[in-house]
């Protein structure tokens, strides 16, 4: 799990850092990293700084010093405001860098190798200086690689929106922890590939954070020797309708191919037998379920009658789609709500744009309306846990997931990971994640149940990854390879 870090929490940790190391210059230290990733990125090449007004400028001065110390190449900076860092102008200067105005910079854009983006960081406010929108859409246009300092120039740090005239960055260094514009989209579509530098920081945890593979890896229900079906969980699910078929199939099929022990499907009997059809391991009609799933595919239709005896039921419940909208005061302990946008929006009485424009506040929000976790979800899935106080990111996968019947997939995968007894929280970290990871397996317009049947896959993988033996012996994945 990586902590995302609010800017006022880097800038107090800056601060502690000078006041115990008087002796370190921490931009020195940033934009020695900078240079050294700049390197990576073009070996050679004419490199051109674009510089602000402030410390992300100082970032670039420094980093344009040390690359033309390093290496044999030219370098040259555009201080975009005029102004720039003083000490970092003096240093670039002494190293005889050439300063361009906007006119030079026109016409040599095209002989640019890569732009180094030291424009605004964690400083930087929502949109481009005026003066550089025709620069950004010129590096889009010649598809000149653009290294980010910190934030892409135009992104806020604690934003998630991708404003119009954005910096769009190929690769991001940002230092000491990520911020939620390099994981929260669209913004962090602008970011590149994110890279995050250690310049020794030292930062409190914080409760908005990142879920890693090696988090999924670890915190899977892996099967052991002594499990058997009804120890890995057995699954009740009450979904779909005649309106809505497909939405009996496709959550059954996240959840087998997600490893429910066993599955007590108790909707309409026809969708009962198209289930039968492609998923014979599912048994039909009631019995005891440690997790029930409920409401994808419900249509209005009785779902308030289909919904009361479960809720009696007292075990948790994934609650999903139409069972949203009858949602009682109190929930049974360690349910998952899963709702996209809109269907947040009308939970909370709100707009749809107000859930977009603050995802992290309106999840929480109604995570503690309900006392109860929610996983919202979108092109970023957060995950609001009301009893540790904190927001969770699930790993993102390709938006081709965007697509009907893929949030019901999802509702099956946290059905079997809540019937393996995973606390909600995690139950929908773990789901979210490795839905996108599957998708990320398959990337094209593959169906939502084909994505489900890449799922096995990515857990063979991190099987790997959690050391997980898959025979018997002391033999692992790894060393079966190695045979
Ligand atoms: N805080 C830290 O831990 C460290 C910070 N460093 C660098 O310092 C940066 C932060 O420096 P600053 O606080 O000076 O902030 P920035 O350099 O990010 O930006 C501040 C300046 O940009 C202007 N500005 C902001 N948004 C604008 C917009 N949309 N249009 C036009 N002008 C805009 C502001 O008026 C201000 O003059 C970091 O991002 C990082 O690059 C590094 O030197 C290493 C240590
Ligand atoms: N831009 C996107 N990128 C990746 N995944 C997305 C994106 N937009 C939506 N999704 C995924 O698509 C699913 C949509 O869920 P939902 O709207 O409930 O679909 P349905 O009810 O049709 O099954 C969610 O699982 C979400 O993760």
């Amino acid at each position: 799990m990586i902590g995302i870090q609010p800017v006022d929490k880097i800038r107090a940790a800056e601060r502690e850092f000078a006041e115990a190391n008087p002796d370190v210059n921490l931009m020195l230290r940033a934009a020695d990293q900078v240079a050294e990733l700049a390197e990576r990125m073009v070996p050679s090449g004419t490199i051109l700084v674009v510089v602000g007004p402030g410390n992300n400028g100082g970032d670039g001065l420094f980093a344009a010093r040390k690359l033309v110390r390093d290496g044999r190449r030219q370098v040259m900076v555009w201080p975009v405001a005029g102004t720039a860092h003083p000490q970092g102008v003096v240093a670039a200067r002494q190293v005889g860098i050439r300063f361009l105005n906007d006119l030079e910079v026109g016409r040599l854009l095209p002989d640019i190798a890569l732009v180094i983006d030291g424009i605004t960081g964690i400083g930087g406010r929502t949109g481009l200086p005026e003066n550089v929108h025709w620069f950004a859409e010129m590096c889009d246009v010649l598809k000149i690689p653009v290294l980010a300092i910190d934030i892409p120039s135009g992104l806020a740090a604690e934003d998630h929106h991708r404003p119009a005239h954005v910096l769009a960055a190929t690769r991001t260094i940002t230092f000491a922890a990520p911020k939620l514009c390099h994981l929260a989209q669209p913004a962090a579509s602008a970011c590149g590939d994110v890279e995050v530098a250690d310049i020794g920081l030292e930062l409190p945890k914080s409760n908005l954070r990142q879920m890693q593979r090696m988090d999924v890896a670890r915190w899977w229900p892996w099967p052991t020797p002594y499990t058997d079906k009804y120890s890995r969980g057995v699954l009740g699910i009450d979904t779909g309708s005649d309106r809505y078929p497909g939405a009996a199939v496709l959550p059954v099929t996240g959840a087998v191919y997600s490893g429910a022990g066993m599955i007590r499907f108790t909707g309409p009997d026809r969708l009962a037998d198209l289930i039968l059809h492609k998923l014979p391991s599912v048994t039909v009609g009631s019995g005891r379920v440690e997790a029930w799933l409920v409401g994808c595919g419900w249509s209005e239709e009785g779902a308030e009658q289909r919904f009361g005896p479960i809720l009696e039921s007292g075990v948790p419940l994934v609650i999903d789609a139409d069972a949203l909208r009858y949602l009682p005061k109190r929930l049974p302990e360690g349910s998952l709500l899963t709702p996209h946008a809109g269907e947040l929006a009308e939970l909370l009485g709100i707009s749809r744009p107000e859930v977009e424009d603050d995802p992290v506040g309106k999840a929480y929000e109604a995570a503690e309306r309900w006392e109860t976790t929610v996983l919202l979800k979108g092109a970023t899935q957060y995950i609001a846990n009301p009893f540790e106080k904190r927001v969770t990111l699930a790993i993102a996968g390709p938006s081709w997931t965007a697509q009907a019947g893929s949030g019901d997939v999802l509702a099956g995968i946290c059905g079997t990971l809540l019937a393996a007894g995973l606390p909600a929280p995690k139950a929908a970290a773990l789901a979210a994640s490795v839905q996108a990871m599957a998708a990320a397996r398959k990337p094209g317009p593959f169906p939502p149940d084909v994505v489900a049947q890449a799922i096995p896959e990515v857990l063979v993988h991190l099987a790997e990854l959690a050391d997980q033996p898959v025979l018997a012996g002391d033999l692992t994945p790894r060393s079966i390879a190695a045979q």
